[in-house]
């Protein structure tokens, strides 16, 4: 499948375009509902997300496009907790109403190259007791289906594979939330469709809030049900995406949803050349 990108060298400025009710249900359990007011965050001058608001329900797979720089990682920290915002509020509040737990996988796998595949999961059990994490462990990586790996070294798998096992890592706590920032990113166009659907089923069956970063229109399509565009600090295009799951790569129906968003952004590009060229 080809994968599409957005032509962001055309973005200026764009319409807020509201989200439409979900048409496909889901019981979210467990998810963390995220919501973020005004945050800005700045980085000695740059000032990098300016007054950003973003309300996501529990449950929800969100994916957050931009060109690069535009500030779509500093966003993923905040919302896992590795930054603190310059300005705003930002608060994850779990299904029980206390703090959310989140956990972030990244482009890089990030795993121990000493330390075994099962072992590696058992580092995202923490506080785990030791007689639960080995069974714990080696049911997430049955999840994510390389149990037989279990006893291999990270250094002879492949980059599908180690980015399996750092989304078992990720899984092994049951997170409210999770970040995932361009975890496929590195892997090739079919590796990259298999993971999209070993993410999607994972998802439906765990009930967690999700959010991807991503510059894959295509990935971003295929899995959220609700596309938020960055651009100068804040979010200009806000799509739900109500297609049945799982989603037909090719289908006219999402080729449709990538139109409207390109529309979108074409639209605001050609506004943007009118007003320049006539003063
Ligand atoms: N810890 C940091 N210290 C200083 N500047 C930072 C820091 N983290 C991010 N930035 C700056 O913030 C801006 C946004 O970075 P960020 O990584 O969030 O962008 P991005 O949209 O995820 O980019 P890309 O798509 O290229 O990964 C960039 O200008 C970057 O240099």
């Amino acid at each position: 499948m080809a994968i599409a990108t957005l032509p962001f060298t055309l973005l200026e400025r764009t319409e807020v375009v509201r989200p439409e009710p979900q048409i496909h249900t889901r019981q979210a359990i467990g998810g963390a509902r995220v919501e973020i007011g005004g945050v800005k965050k700045s980085f000695g001058e740059n000032e990098v997300l300016r007054g950003l608001s973003l309300s996501i329900p529990a449950g929800q797979f969100v994916a957050v496009i931009g060109r690069s720089g535009c500030g779509k990682s500093t966003l993923l920290r905040l919302i896992a907790d590795l930054e603190r915002p310059s300005s705003g509020t930002l608060s994850l509040a779990g299904a029980n109403g206390g703090k959310a737990s989140t956990r972030i996988v990244f482009q890089e796998h990030r795993l121990l190259p000493w330390a075994r595949v099962v072992e590696n999961v058992e580092v995202g059990l923490g506080d785990t007791p030791p007689a639960e994490r080995r069974a714990t462990a080696l049911a997430m990586l049955a999840e994510v289906g390389l149990e037989s790996r279990a006893n291999d070294w990270p250094s002879v798998l492949s980059g599908g594979q180690r980015q399996r096992v750092a989304l078992a890592r990720a899984l092994a706590s049951r997170p409210q939330l999770m970040a995932l920032d361009e975890p496929l990113g590195a892997l090739d166009a079919l590796t990259r469709i298999e993971m999209q659907s070993l993410i999607e089923r994972i998802w439906l069956r765990q009930g967690f809030t999700a959010v991807l970063v991503t510059h894959d229109v295509a990935e971003a399509l295929a899995l959220a049900d609700r596309v938020v565009l960055i651009d100068e600090g804040r979010i200009t295009l806000d799509v739900s995406v109500p297609l049945e799951r799982p989603r037909r790569r090719g289908s006219v129906e999402l080729a449709k949803l990538e139109g409207k968003i390109l529309d979108q952004l074409l639209k605001k590009d050609h506004d943007g050349d009118e007003t320049h060229s006539h003063p």
